[in-house]
């Protein structure tokens, strides 16, 4: 099928004096810390796309740090893998450390993150790593409720995954997780760090809305921001907060409170300056588009979630923290490859390709990339010349395309 999406980059009230995004050359070095249980794998996964698109290089880690970067070990260079060397984009999971990133990746990089609400974020991390981290797994019959009720009879600073158990966006941006809520001046200090270093906070309850801003900080086009939810888990994983718990989580995890309402108010600020109204619309076109890329993908319907036994293809089960959690995912028709181009079928495979996996898959095509260019390279050049990117041009007859017209994209997928 195909679809003309008119006006997309008619650019937004607050934005005319500037040149349009689709005239604007794509900013192409970006730094995502991702954190945890904040939808970071589908940001993640995203930007992986874009980068495979873009012939851009990921900085990924060596085999001995797994597919993150030593997590929760503060990020060093030597965690990069030398065959993904010099980085245009770097997202796997890492504790933040400004000082190595900024030696490691180019001057004009972005620095981008994301933050979730404090109740559904602590949620989440307690069904997820309720068998690896001590603290969770102390409290009797996994009892929520329990931990928050006396939590520090459970959770001990210094032991091991303890991050995952109190303020753990704050121990993902580099910060003191067990600095006590009364020490305002260190709270206030470490957010205005936040600020300075990172050009967006994405939000992830606003997950839409912060792509728009992204989209336009990086002058990017809507086919750079579609994206399929991944990391999700089943219903019946999930638990709603019983009345009072909501504060005692933001109690426990202050720092991390005081983070998202600072970074929400500040993205509804930015919403704001670009016109709720532009915003609105490029949201309608992103989750239209998203759609019909779906429905093209998965024989014309929207994707059935599995759960991991139910995945046939083992390159598209996500990984699953323990018996206890169901972590779903998606498997493709098997007659997707009637009709299909493989260039095609392979935007639908990575659309869906859950982390563990896309980052092997990187790194071994980025690894004979590397090998490649060290035969032709001659010795002392290193970093080889990049071009802007501005337009994606049709690379086959399957798309998605994008070719660029004054003011109008097109995205045809056949
Ligand atoms: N687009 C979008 N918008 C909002 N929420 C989303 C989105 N994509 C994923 N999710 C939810 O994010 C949770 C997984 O987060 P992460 O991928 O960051 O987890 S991880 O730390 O990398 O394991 C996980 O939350 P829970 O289901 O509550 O665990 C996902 O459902």
């Amino acid at each position: 099928f195909s679809m003309t999406i008119e006006a997309f980059h008619l650019g937004c009230p607050a934005l005319r004096s500037h040149p349009a995004p689709g005239l604007k050359p794509k900013h192409t070095n970006v730094a995502f810390l991702k954190t945890h249980k904040t939808a970071s794998t589908t940001m993640q996964n995203l930007l992986f796309r874009f980068a495979e698109r873009n012939n851009l290089t990921v900085a990924l880690p060596v085999q001995a740090c797994s597919h993150q970067f030593c997590y929760p070990r503060s990020f060093t260079s030597h965690f990069v893998h030398p065959h993904t060397l010099p980085p245009n984009i770097i997202t796997s999971h890492m504790r933040f450390n400004k000082a190595e990133l900024l030696r490691l990746m180019p001057n004009d990089t972005m620095y981008i993150t994301i933050l979730r609400e404090p109740g559904s974020m602590f949620e989440s991390l307690f069904s997820y790593y309720n068998q690896y981290c001590q603290s969770f797994k102390r409290v009797p019959n996994g009892s929520l409720e329990a931990f928050l009720q006396e939590p520090w009879r459970y959770y001990r600073p210094d032991e091991k995954d303890s991050m995952y158990a109190r303020n753990t966006l704050t121990f993902d941006l580099g910060g003191d997780k067990d600095r006590p809520a009364t020490d305002v001046v260190y709270a206030r200090a470490f957010l205005a760090e936040v600020e300075r270093v990172f050009s967006l906070v994405m939000i992830a309850e606003y997950f839409d809305e912060s792509l728009v801003l992204l989209r336009h900080l990086l002058s990017w086009d809507l086919e750079d921001i579609l994206y399929v939810k991944l990391n999700m888990r089943t219903p019946s994983s999930k638990r709603s907060l019983t009345p009072g718990l909501p504060s005692k989580i933001r109690a426990w995890n202050s720092l991390d409170a005081r983070l998202y309402d600072h970074f929400n108010a500040s993205l509804w600020r930015q919403l704001s300056a670009l016109g709720p109204a532009c915003v609105a619309r490029e949201v309608r076109l992103l989750r239209r588009a998203q759609e019909r890329l779906m429905r093209s993908c998965f024989g014309g319907r929207m994707p059935l979630l599995r759960s991991a036994a139910q995945i046939k293809n083992k390159d598209l089960r996500p990984w699953q923290p323990s018996g206890k959690v169901d972590i779903v995912g998606y498997d493709l028709p098997i007659n997707l490859s009637r009709g299909f181009s493989s260039q095609a079928q392979e935007l639908c495979l990575k659309l869906i390709m859950p982390e563990v996996q896309y980052t092997r898959v990187l790194l071994r095509s980025q690894s004979l990339r590397y090998r490649r260019g060290y035969q032709l390279r001659p010795p002392q050049q290193s970093r080889p010349l990049q071009q802007p990117i501005r337009t994606v041009l049709p690379r086959g007859d399957i798309g998605p395309i994008v070719r660029h017209r004054v003011g109008i994209v097109c995205i045809t997928l056949v």
